[in-house]
């Protein structure tokens, strides 16, 4: 055995399927998230992007195949493997009337931080994403997107080797949305963090991204930008993907 082994990858998915009651959501779903690089997971509304969040976080159980994050599954072994993720859910989850430090003290404490890392590390990210000195602010007086960036620094609050957003721009204003988006290619690019954006909107993907295309739970392609685009025989990813999930209005026409 050599000290070189690779470390396992941020996200393994196998073979999950799901169903509400009767109604099948997920379809046999399997992908490995490539490390350090931001892995867009589009699909049109009713994909089953949030369902398959659900799965990755443990909010649902995962009867059908396997969710693995850092190398802990899932099922087995489950504090370490969410110890292991950070997420920025779509709805808001912020306390409203607790300050921007209460809330994240308190979720730093839920994480095993001692208050001095969570104090060194919380002034660390207020700054990183432009609220630096207002800790003591109730976060029941930051606008939307404010209160978006407090979320996205809770999320990093412990290294998280997986970063988790489930349509994070819902209901954004354009430069804030450009923030984030701009901030999460950052965060791969710069600190090498492994990251899962669910959207429907094309123009969130980079160049360099990884895109997964799921349409009606099924993962319909997947790959580099560049592939998916020439797979479809499309101009753009705009295009491409419309190709891909466009079939409802043709089969209903
Ligand atoms: N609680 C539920 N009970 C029954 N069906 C559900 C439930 N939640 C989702 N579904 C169905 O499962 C499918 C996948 O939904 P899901 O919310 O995961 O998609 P999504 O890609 O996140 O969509 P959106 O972009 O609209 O949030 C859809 O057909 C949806 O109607």
């Amino acid at each position: 055995m050599t000290e070189t082994a690779q470390p396992p990858t941020a996200l393994s998915v196998r073979n999950i399927s799901y169903s509400y009651g009767k109604k099948p959501a997920l379809n046999d779903i399997s992908f490995d998230l490539a490390p350090g690089k931001v892995t867009a997971l589009l699909g049109p509304n009713g994909a089953g992007k949030t369902t398959l969040f659900s799965l990755i976080t443990g909010l649902f159980d995962c009867r059908e195949g396997e969710v693995v994050i850092a190398g802990h599954p899932l099922r087995r072994d489950r504090s370490a493997a969410l110890s292991s993720l950070g997420i920025v859910f779509q709805a808001q989850t912020l306390e409203l009337d607790l300050t921007i430090d209460q809330n994240l003290r308190y979720f730093a404490a839920l994480r095993g931080l001692t208050r001095l890392e969570a104090k060194d590390r919380i002034d660390m990210l207020l700054a990183a994403i432009g609220l630096e000195g207002l800790n003591k602010t109730k976060v029941r007086k930051l606008s939307g997107g404010q209160r978006r960036r407090v979320e996205v620094a809770r999320a990093l609050l412990d290294h998280p080797a997986l970063l988790l957003l489930d349509e994070p721009s819902t209901g954004l204003d354009i430069a804030t949305r450009r923030w984030l988006i701009e901030h999460v290619h950052a965060l791969a690019r710069d600190k090498g963090m492994t990251v899962l954006l669910a959207t429907h909107l094309v123009d969130e993907v980079g160049d360099e991204d990884d895109v997964i295309v799921l349409d009606k739970g099924r993962i319909v392609a997947a790959g580099q930008v560049d592939a998916i685009v020439a797979s479809a025989g499309a101009a753009n990813l705009d295009e491409a993907f419309t190709r891909m999930t466009a079939h409802d209005a043709v089969s209903a026409a």
